[in-house]
């Protein structure tokens, strides 16, 4: 990047390729997230939203170029990436289920000194429920588990794989209130089916098809164009911002 120009995005991927059983998931995949605030991954289910983040940390198997904060790590194992400064809140949330709430966060501490203050505040219900079993909790209370674990970490920056997927409407506002919370400290890639929840947190949209980027840009102009989600995501949002509480 010549220096002067646009600052240098935190992560940036350019002809990212990744195959699963021989299928081709991911193909020529470029965009970049800067330093901060919310970038969501959008299209519609299938076109390789959740292929792209694990390519990212290469939990399968891609060609490409992985930059992280100018450094290129797609050579690295996956444990090195996620050490560089990665933090991975996966779509199906993977705690723990047979040990504690303080035994699944404890697990996750990776610098030397965690943010545990930061994480109490954000998850009061969870330092309440310290000894339950993570198995035990609801699927909004094992997001939580599985989002604090990855803020107790000084990240880069956050890959969320869907958080809100199958949650009660209360609870999507909930996760949504921590992620922006979350996102004044480390910036998100963020895989969200709820276009609500996209408007209300992103600031940019990249938008899959079939494996490939169809489009980039700004999250609310892409939301505000009927036409184009209608096209890229196959749901019209003309009445989102006027009806409150309507799921997209
Ligand atoms: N383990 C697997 N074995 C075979 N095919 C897979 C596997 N995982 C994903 N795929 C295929 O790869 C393609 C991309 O899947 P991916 O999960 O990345 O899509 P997605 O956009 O995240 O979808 P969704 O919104 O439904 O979660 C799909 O066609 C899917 O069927």
């Amino acid at each position: 990047m010549t220096p002067g120009t646009a600052p240098r995005p935190i992560l940036r991927i350019e002809g990212l390729n990744a195959h699963i059983a021989g299928q081709q998931v991911v193909e020529d995949v470029s965009f970049t997230v800067p330093t901060t605030g919310i970038t969501a991954l959008l299209g519609r289910n299938g076109v390789g939203k959740t292929s792209t983040i694990k390519a990212i940390i290469g939990l399968i198997d891609r060609s490409g170029v992985v930059e992280l904060d100018g450094v290129r790590v797609e050579k690295e194992p996956t444990y090195k990436i996620i050490r560089s400064g990665v933090g991975y809140v996966p779509e199906d949330r993977e705690v723990f289920s047979k040990l504690t709430v303080a035994e699944n966060l404890r697990l996750a501490e990776r610098d030397a000194a965690p943010r545990r203050q930061l994480v109490e505040e954000l998850f009061p219900d969870l330092l309440a429920r310290s000894g339950q079993m993570a198995g035990t909790l609801s699927g909004g209370q094992q997001q939580m588990v599985s989002l604090a674990r990855a803020l107790l970490n000084t990240n880069k920056i956050l890959l969320v794989d869907e958080p809100t997927k199958g949650l009660a409407p209360k609870i999507v506002a909930e996760v949504a209130e921590t992620l922006a919370e979350a996102a004044k400290t480390v910036p998100i890639l963020l895989v969200e089916q709820n276009l609500q929840v996209v408007r209300q947190l992103a600031a940019g949209a990249v938008v899959l098809s079939g494996g490939r980027v169809v489009h980039t840009g700004n999250a609310l102009d892409f939301l505000n164009d009927d036409g184009l989600t209608q096209r890229l995501l196959g749901v019209s949002t003309e009445t989102a911002p006027h009806e409150k509480g309507a799921a997209l």
